[in-house]
């Protein structure tokens, strides 16, 4: 038997292993019907076994459809047994209604009714003397339109003004797939009184309030800049002097600091990457001097927990350098002193996936980026091809040059260019934006943040592609191999010079002129 044929082989073992896996998994509910006919699509989707690579490919395109019939099957027993949880949730709350129904004539919300149950055994009617038309006492904040009117007596009852009805409590939950394994966490939130409000959960500003003054700042500076070096060395002197603050540096501005001056002896720098690892644990503050460019750099550094960046701008643009180098004394007195906001940027965590099609195992550390991941067709003159999902939803093929998965903060950046949004950079969300595709009706998609998106190169793909994260580090993903991306449980707090809107819309005013036009003239036609 050849090497091809082998793996054919392989393949087919390994089908015929799932297929029996879910069966067992379904043990005769009722998803088995269709796990049947996923099986037979599958094995309709097997060609013969020939000692050919386009073979070995079409067998990987199979084993793919049956891993979405196999998933596609489990989400639908996941349904059915929501949906049999609901009926039956329903069933009994409607049970435990008519028992209280049986026992008591009220009128009343439903919280009256809850209230004065408990004194209900011997009494036959109550009547709540401030109830008003529908039967509410007004006591409970907001109440639900229940009414109990089960043989009231009250004054402006017809005699067939029986129950009307009653609305059944509910929760509504949520989960997040916080840990390692996949469990989901649920948090429930109780709806008694029957209507939905977001009014707890609106996002507010953020403030930071330091509990002792902070005492330790690492400096974060754009390379090859002299006016960012003589800043530099300026701020570090006044803070020492000023506040006596511990100052860390990187390992190349702590050559040229001490190379200009021996005075600089008191500064800190790390040697290797396991002593970068801990620097969060020691540093209270981030001091950012250069452009946009440069707190990406900052971010870099921090594979988890980042501490607070408060960025001077020494570039073109800044969006996120708001605090004027200028003023850093007035700026940094601030921040040292008092509490201030912040926006908390979320970042994306980008794993790749070697062979997708035969390995599932993530491997190596996430890359983490402020601003986006791009999949582009790199020297490439070929079509980028790409395959997406969002969980275990398809959502499109990318036939184009690319496609930029984006924070909202990174919205204004690549993604801007591209045709995206701009997109406040608290707003949860993932930018899904398509360069140059090659279809009329592709528009850029805004997905929820807590959503995992895989972007594979499927076999059938002419060329390779190109991954960067933040415009660095390019990754070469042949077919096969995938790229997933989630947002980050480690977001980027950076210091507002106001807060976060005013913040933002300054930056889009005056970074990008946004819809500058002039005035038109008062006269004209009326
Ligand atoms: N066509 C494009 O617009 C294009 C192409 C490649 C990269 N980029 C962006 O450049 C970023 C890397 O920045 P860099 O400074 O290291 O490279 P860089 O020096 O090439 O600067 C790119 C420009 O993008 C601006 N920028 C960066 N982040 C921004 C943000 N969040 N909002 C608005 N503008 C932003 C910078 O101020 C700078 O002017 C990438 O993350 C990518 O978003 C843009
Ligand atoms: N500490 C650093 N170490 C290495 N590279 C850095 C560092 N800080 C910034 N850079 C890189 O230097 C480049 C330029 O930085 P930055 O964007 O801050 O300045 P700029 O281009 O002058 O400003 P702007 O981006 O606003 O036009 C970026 O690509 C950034 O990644």
């Amino acid at each position: 038997m050849s090497a091809d044929e082998a793996a054919l082989k392989a393949c087919h073992e390994r089908i015929n292993l799932s297929v029996a896996a879910s069966h067992q998994a379904e043990n005769g509910s009722l998803t088995t019907v269709s796990s049947k006919k996923s099986e037979e699509a599958a094995y309709a989707f097997l060609p013969p076994i020939e000692s050919t690579d386009a073979h070995l490919h079409e067998f990987a395109e199979a084993m793919r459809t049956v891993a979405k019939a196999l998933r596609q099957v489990a989400e639908g027993k996941a349904a059915a047994q929501a949906e049999a949880a609901e009926w039956k949730r329903k069933y009994e709350s409607e049970k435990a209604v008519k028992a209280h129904m049986q026992h008591s004539v009220i009128k009343g919300c439903s919280n009256c009714v809850k209230d004065k149950l408990e004194h209900l055994a011997s009494k036959l009617t109550l009547e709540t003397s401030s109830a008003d038309e529908t039967g509410c006492c007004g006591n409970h904040g907001i109440c639900s339109r229940q009414i109990l009117q089960d043989q009231c007596p009250g004054p402006n009852r017809k005699s067939d003004d029986r129950i009307i009805g009653r609305k059944v409590p509910f929760r509504l939950s949520w989960g997040s797939n916080g840990d390692k394994n996949g469990q989901h966490k649920h948090d429930f939130v109780s709806f008694e009184k029957g209507d939905i409000t977001t009014a707890e959960r609106s996002n507010k500003q953020i403030f930071l309030k330091w509990d002792s003054p902070p005492q330790t700042v690492l400096f974060v500076t754009k390379p090859n800049s002299n006016s960012v070096h003589a800043l530099c060395s300026e701020m570090v002197r006044w803070l020492k002097e000023h506040n006596n603050i511990n100052i860390f540096v990187e390992p190349r501005v702590s050559k040229e600091l001490l190379i200009e001056d021996s005075y600089f002896n008191f500064i800190q720098t790390w040697d290797n990457d396991q002593e970068m690892k801990t620097l969060h644990t020691k540093v209270d503050l981030i001091v950012t001097l250069g452009g946009d460019g440069t707190v990406l750099w900052a971010a870099s550094l921090f594979k988890g927990p980042v501490p607070p960046v408060v960025a001077f701008s020494l570039g073109s643009l800044g969006f996120m350098t708001p605090f004027p180098s200028e003023q850093y004394r007035e700026c940094l007195g601030n921040v040292l002193k008092r509490p201030f906001t912040i926006t908390l940027r979320s970042r994306l965590q980008c794993h790749v996936i070697r062979d997708a099609a035969k390995d599932e195992v993530e491997t190596g550390e996430p890359i983490l980026v402020l601003n986006e991941v791009t999949i582009d067709r790199g020297m490439s003159s070929y079509l980028t091809y790409l395959e997406c999902y969002c969980d275990s939803s398809f959502v499109t093929c990318v036939q184009g040059d690319g496609l930029i998965l984006s924070t909202t903060s990174g919205s204004t950046a690549y993604s801007l260019a591209a045709g995206g949004s701009m997109v406040h950079p608290q707003v949860p969300g993932i930018l899904f934006t398509p360069i140059c595709p090659h279809s009329l009706s592709f528009r850029p998609l805004i997905l929820p943040e807590y959503v995992t998106l895989r972007v594979q190169v499927p076999f059938n793909s002419r060329g390779q592609a190109w991954a960067s994260f933040d415009g660095k580090g390019r990754i070469q993903l042949g077919p096969g191999d995938a790229l997933i991306c989630s947002v980050s449980p480690w977001p980027v707090p950076t210091a507002c010079l106001v807060d976060s809107t005013t913040d933002f819309l300054r930056s889009i005013h005056e970074g990008l002129h946004w819809n500058l036009r002039k005035s038109q003239a008062l006269d004209g036609p009326a």
